[in-house]
């Protein structure tokens, strides 16, 4: 999915919503383990549940990793499930040497037909480019955390000037354009959304941490939004498992429609 489109689907749902796919097996309800695929199968009856109030799903790739070859195959048919017209996004957080980025490129956009995918930036330029050689496909750059530790590197001030969480911003817009990176900023970080906007008005920001992190989606939409959107705001376990009972999936959607309906009127107010 390019720019434009995704921010046609914006404004079409009147949503920037993004529900986080970390499905796990330990926590879908019980009911579903007699499934042949429990997790696909959980996965499928949200993406049913909430398909009319977000525009994307972010499968965090470690809840489908933990369970070996069969938790591939759960990633592989929920990505094939999802339509045509969802931003889909591989929370994966690769990133190496070229040779081997373009592998891991490969492997999510090629194997898995992705829209994006997450990349750490330390490992810089080369890194990060095998990624963005792919047309339509899309690098989400960790910039800003949601985590606590996030403050142990990204708010180091530079002798050079700034905080390096900035430097990423600055240094790494020379590498790809806003039709093909965005750019990873906590929820828990609303502060810094008016600073990040002035470094990078244009490009779109994934904004994870509301719902179980306490991010504040007003404060976060006021700073944040521009005029195509500009932003999707993650939630997982906020959404997916706001019950466990034989109701999860209908619950599910009661939680996302609550979260797109304040978005409509952000996206009223600010756009
Ligand atoms: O890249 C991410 O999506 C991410 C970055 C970040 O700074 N913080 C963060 O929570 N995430 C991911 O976003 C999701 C948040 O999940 P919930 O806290 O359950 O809504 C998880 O999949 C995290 O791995």
């Amino acid at each position: 999915m390019n720019y434009q489109e995704l921010s046609q689907q914006i404004k079409s749902k009147s949503s920037y919503l993004c529900v986080g796919l970390d499905s796990d097996i330990n926590k879908i309800p019980q009911h579903l383990l007699k499934e042949e695929d429990p997790i696909f199968e959980f996965n499928k009856q949200i993406i049913d549940a909430t398909i009319d109030y977000a525009v994307a799903y972010k499968p965090n790739i470690a809840f489908y990793e933990s369970m070996g070859v069969k938790g591939w195959e759960s990633l592989q048919k929920t990505i094939e499930y999802l339509p045509d017209d969802v931003f889909t996004i591989a929370d994966a957080k690769r990133g190496d040497i070229g040779n081997t980025s373009k592998m891991y490129a490969k492997a999510f956009f090629e194997q898995m037909n992705f829209d994006s995918i997450t990349v750490a930036p330390y490992m810089g330029s080369d890194s990060v480019e095998p990624f963005l050689e792919f047309e339509d496909k899309w690098v989400i750059l960790l910039a800003l955390t949601s985590n606590a530790g996030g403050k142990d590197f990204q708010f180091e001030s530079l002798n050079s000037g700034g905080l390096l969480y900035q430097k990423v911003l600055e240094v790494s817009q020379k590498w790809g354009t806003k039709e093909n990176m965005m750019y990873v900023v906590g929820a828990t970080r609303s502060d810094e959304f008016k600073e990040i906007r002035k470094l990078v008005p244009n490009h779109f920001l994934l904004v994870p941490g509301v719902g179980a992190q306490g991010g504040n989606l007003k404060e976060l939409s006021q700073n944040g939004l521009n005029k195509d959107g500009g932003l999707l705001v993650n939630s997982s376990r906020g959404i997916i498992y706001a019950s466990n009972g034989q109701d999860f999936a209908k619950t599910a959607g009661i939680k996302a429609l609550e979260i797109q309906k304040d978005m409509a009127g952000y996206l009223d107010q600010y756009l």
